[in-house]
């Protein structure tokens, strides 16, 4: 076993120690030295081409974004095919969710009410069921998966876990995000092709691991805080654990990505595009082929901030382990292989303790 096995903690997940967080968590692995060059900018790839049915044009997206994956894990997508009027439908209905509703009305979304799942209202600093305050430096609402709103489901599925704020109190708001759920898994379900063309495997090779996937839409608000206080607001820096974020961001600069270099690059908001970063399960499955790369936000610019990250898990019953064709003399498996829906719901509860920490559920497709 390399020794990478033995330093890497899968459950690092969100220590609000920032040190620990790069030490054991699996992002930032590959050190610029030798031929890993230096990496000074996040590159952008026009994704039109990942739509075309010329199979030799969407390979050559496909290489751009592997080699984007295998040195910083994270890229601008532009051409994604999401309507832009419906971003910014979305971001101004979401602003309206984290302003104009009292803390009762989004109470009652609330991620603790939710019987099984980690969806719903998480406020900035949560109280446990033991009374002790979590401490986290935003709010945030979640929504799960649901069929419906998957071009590919194989299945209908309970979406009873899903809160929305009514009709009454904030007239389409479900609707609108519903219509961006669907649009972004549209473009989810392309962009996971493109990974298995990347990595030389058959194009629909991710199938037998997302029938039921575990996706996440949240939104994540950041209120503005001042210059001298960056852990006022913001998100500590971590790894994403699923096999990949697609990130909306507004206009107010606050993300950075660590570098391989050691230094943190800003992943500045760029009209338009969206930010796709790889997520430990990708990582650990290309056996630290693709990286999983640690980030962070702080929301020092004076302004309130919102983003609406978009979290692509794979089926809870699926094992992230080293594909077979990732694992080679020079790159022997570097983890151990650890069950899906087990594995997100204790990284997901480190984050959110005010959750119920209930068994996955196993992903039982009801047909029709
Ligand atoms: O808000 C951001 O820019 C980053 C959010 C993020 O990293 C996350 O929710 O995992
Ligand atoms: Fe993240």
């Amino acid at each position: 076993m390399a020794a990478t096995t033995a330093k890497y903690n899968p459950f690092a997940g969100f220590t609000e120690n920032e040190d620990e967080a790069i030490a054991t968590g699996i992002g930032a692995r590959k050190v610029a030295a030798g031929d890993i060059p230096p990496i000074t900018e996040i590159p952008v790839v026009d994704l039109a081409g990942a739509f075309s049915d010329d199979i030799t044009v969407r390979r050559k997206v496909a290489a751009e974004i592997y080699t984007a994956c295998s040195q910083i894990g994270f890229f601008y997508i532009k051409n994604h095919g999401v309507d832009l009027n419906l971003i910014s439908k979305c971001q101004k209905a979401g602003l309206g969710l984290f302003q104009d509703l009292t803390h009762e009305q989004k109470m009652e979304l609330s991620m603790s009410r939710n019987p099984t799942e980690y969806f719903g209202y998480a406020p900035k600093a949560g109280t446990m069921p033991d009374g002790a305050i979590k401490r986290r430096m935003y709010e945030t609402i979640h929504w799960g998966y649901e069929a419906e709103l998957d071009p590919e489901a194989t299945g209908s599925w309970d979406s009873s876990y899903n809160f929305y704020p009514s009709d009454e109190v904030m007239p389409g708001f479900r609707n609108l995000m519903r219509e961006y759920y669907s649009a972004i898994m549209v473009l989810a379900r392309r962009l996971l092709k493109t990974f298995a063309l990347g990595l030389n495997l058959d194009e629909n090779y991710f199938d037998q691991f997302t029938k039921h996937p575990n996706v996440m839409l949240a939104l994540n608000y950041y209120e503005a805080a001042a210059p001298q206080n960056p852990e006022g607001s913001g998100i500590f820096a971590h790894s994403d654990l699923e096999v990949f974020t697609i990130l909306c961001q507004d206009e107010v600069k606050s993300l950075e990505v660590l570098s391989n270099t050691g230094a943190w690059l800003p992943a500045n908001p760029i009209p338009g595009h969206f930010i796709v970063n790889v997520g430990d399960t990708l990582s650990m499955w290309t056996n630290g082929l693709l990286q999983s790369t640690i980030h962070r936000a702080y929301n020092i610019e004076g302004k309130t901030r919102l983003s609406i990250p978009f979290f692509f898990g794979a089926d809870n019953e699926a094992v992230i382990e080293s594909f077979p064709s990732c694992v080679t003399e020079d790159n022997p498996a570097r983890f151990n292989p650890v069950q899906i829906g087990s594995y997100h719901k204790e990284r997901i509860h480190l984050q959110y303790p005010e959750g119920k920490h209930v068994a996955p559920k196993a992903n039982v497709i009801k047909s029709g």
